[in-house]
């Protein structure tokens, strides 16, 4: 599942946990490859926290098969001997140390001496532009410097693998978008290994090189950001990923890529299909995002009849409510885009924004 083409620093086979009657953890595989940045994607309570913490070895798992970091089997280590750091959400820096006593604070328990502890920390702070706050108290800090100070004691060490457990949730929205582009312009300018948690697939979508869904303690879908944006396989995946409409169709036919599928009152359309081994008269789902939908000109092929039975004006759009020969969906119209009218009589997508998985 890595990269093929790096070398890989992680990697999780198997692995199985559970909290007395709770399966947290239910046959999960992973691994990320050097430099790469690997996000786990999933809804409160998937596993996630759990997956970070059998890496770190702070939980023992109830079993798993391999447990790898850089190379070594780290499965009976305990976590002070595993090549990783973590960096939680709510810092868990010393108040009464200085930022600079912080960030050096890693280095000297390694027992490196005072002089060049300091002078690591300081080289740490200037690549989180906090240089210049390094003699202050933790207290004098805002949440996103003290999440920076976090990020620098962490990365201080060099360990293989960073792993970073939803650490930019506390920071408000504006925030946290810079704080996003900034750990990831660092990670790229690291080189370091990037295992990274979030609910938020904005976050994951923005960052990662790889993205890993969960649901239930298992692996619902990994790809890149693109393939898990554009080609969903299920329909949790669809809803996660933001999807407005997904509809129920009955897949007739494949043309190339292409499946052709009917909807319950008998209008037709294509779209590209997302899994393996899907047959005529299968029960499919098609997503598709509201964006994507537009009107069609009269004769245009796949286009489908719709009636607007609503409109929504929400600032930097419009969503439209539509009944159409496929069942209710919603076209969203952007500022400046084609669609002002309520005069709606027909609709179209490009068959390549329109997905098709199997029904659960
Ligand atoms: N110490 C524990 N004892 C019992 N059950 C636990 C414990 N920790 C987690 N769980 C359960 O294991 C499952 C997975 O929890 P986990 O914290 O890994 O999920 P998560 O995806 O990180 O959620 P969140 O985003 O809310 O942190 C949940 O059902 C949770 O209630």
């Amino acid at each position: 599942m890595t990269d093929s083409s790096r070398e890989p620093m992680l990697e999780v086979e198997d692995v199985v946990h559970r909290y007395g009657m709770v399966t947290a953890l239910s046959h999960v595989s992973l691994s990320a490859g050097r430099g790469e940045f690997l996000t786990i994607l999933g809804s409160s309570g998937s596993g996630k926290t759990t997956m970070l913490r059998v890496i770190s070895g702070l939980e023992m798992p109830t079993s798993v098969k391999v447990l790898r970091i850089g190379g070594a089997d780290v499965a009976n280590l305990p976590a002070a001997k595993r090549n990783c750091t973590t960096v939680f959400q709510n810092y868990a820096l010393f108040p009464h140390m200085s930022v600079v006593e912080n960030v050096a604070y890693g280095l000297r328990i390694r027992k490196m001496n005072a002089a060049d502890a300091l002078r690591e920390a300081r080289r740490a702070l200037a690549m989180v532009q906090l240089e210049a706050k390094a003699d202050r108290r933790i207290s004098q800090l805002s949440g996103g410097e003290k999440q920076r100070v976090a990020l620098a004691r962490a990365v201080v060490t060099q360990p293989a693998i960073l792993l970073l457990d939803e650490p930019l949730g506390a920071l408000d929205e504006k925030l946290r978008q810079d704080m996003q582009i900034e750990l990831m312009e660092l990670q790229r300018s690291l080189g370091m290994t990037f295992v990274y948690i979030t609910h938020s697939q904005e976050e994951a979508l923005t960052m990662s090189d790889r993205v890993v869904l969960m649901s239930h303690g298992r692996i619902v879908q990994s790809g890149g950001p693109l393939d898990l944006f554009d080609r969903p396989e299920s329909r949790f995946a669809a809803e996660f990923m933001g999807y407005e409409n997904i509809l129920p169709a009955r897949l007739i036919g494949r043309e190339g890529t292409a499946g052709i599928v009917e909807f319950p009152g008998g209008a037709r359309t294509r779209g590209v299909v997302t899994v393996e081994g899907l047959k005529a008269g299968d029960a499919v789902c098609v997503a598709l995002r509201a964006e994507r939908i537009a009107p069609a000109t009269e004769g245009a092929t796949d286009a489908l009849k719709a009636e607007v039975t609503n409109r929504v004006y929400r600032g930097k759009y419009i969503d439209i409510a539509l009944a159409t020969d496929a069942g209710p969906l919603r076209l969203r119209s952007w500022h400046g885009s084609h669609v002002e009218s309520e005069d709606i009589r027909r609709i179209g997508w490009n068959t390549n924004d329109a997905v098709i998985f199997a029904a659960e």
